[in-house]
């Protein structure tokens, strides 16, 4: 059965629009269709280095018939194939730069915890630079197990967040 997801997309190196809009086609590959896309935000750096460059943030709405292992599976495959070092490899950075980030943030109401995955995202109702794409495509939100999304929102100081251009491309 298909269930509707959406994935959190970042970028802090290179050209960040043109690295968001490319894992938007190189999800398509991976059996996820790209349904709708947030605004493209500009973020302050939030998490455990502060001192770098600011991100370029979006959330997508996606549909796919994948599994959740699967899913982050997918999300793992567009990361590497931009070149990402990942948890556990030489060269990873915990919060560091980075060309490509896709976090599972959501998929259907699915409350899940293994090893290496965890739904809902556990920073997703803690970050600024999540909440706000995320309730641009879906302003009525309730995030499982945590409630309404908006009032996450309320809850968060600093983490300055403005929109840097347009929704990215979905179309196939
Ligand atoms: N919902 C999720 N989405 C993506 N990764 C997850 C999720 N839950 C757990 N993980 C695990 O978190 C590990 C670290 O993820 P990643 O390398 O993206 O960390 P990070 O981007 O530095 O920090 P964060 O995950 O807080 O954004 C992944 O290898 C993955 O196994
Ligand atoms: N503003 C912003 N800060 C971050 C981001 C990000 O995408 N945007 N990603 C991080 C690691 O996943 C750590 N900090």
């Amino acid at each position: 059965m298909n269930e509707i997801a959406y994935l959190g997309l970042g970028s802090n190196i290179g050209d960040r629009r043109m690295n968001l809009q490319a894992t938007v086609e190189s999800l398509w590959t991976h059996d996820v269709v790209v349904l709708a896309s947030s605004s493209v935000y500009e973020t302050e750096p939030v998490g455990e280095v502060l001192e770098q460059r600011s991100f370029f943030n979006a959330v997508l709405r996606v549909e796919t018939r994948l599994g959740p292992e699967q899913l982050l599976d997918a999300c793992k495959a567009v990361e590497r194939a931009f070149g990402r070092t990942q948890l556990g490899e030489d060269g990873y950075v915990k919060d560091g730069p980075r060309a490509i980030d896709v976090d599972l943030l959501l998929l259907g109401e699915l409350e899940y915890s293994s090893e290496r995955l965890t739904l809902p995202h556990r920073e997703v109702t803690s970050r600024r630079f999540v909440l706000v794409p995320l309730l641009e495509l879906a302003p009525d939100l309730e995030v499982p197990g945590r409630g309404p999304a908006v009032l996450a929102l309320d809850l968060i100081e600093g983490q300055d967040v403005t929109v840097a251009g347009p929704p990215l491309e979905v179309g196939p």
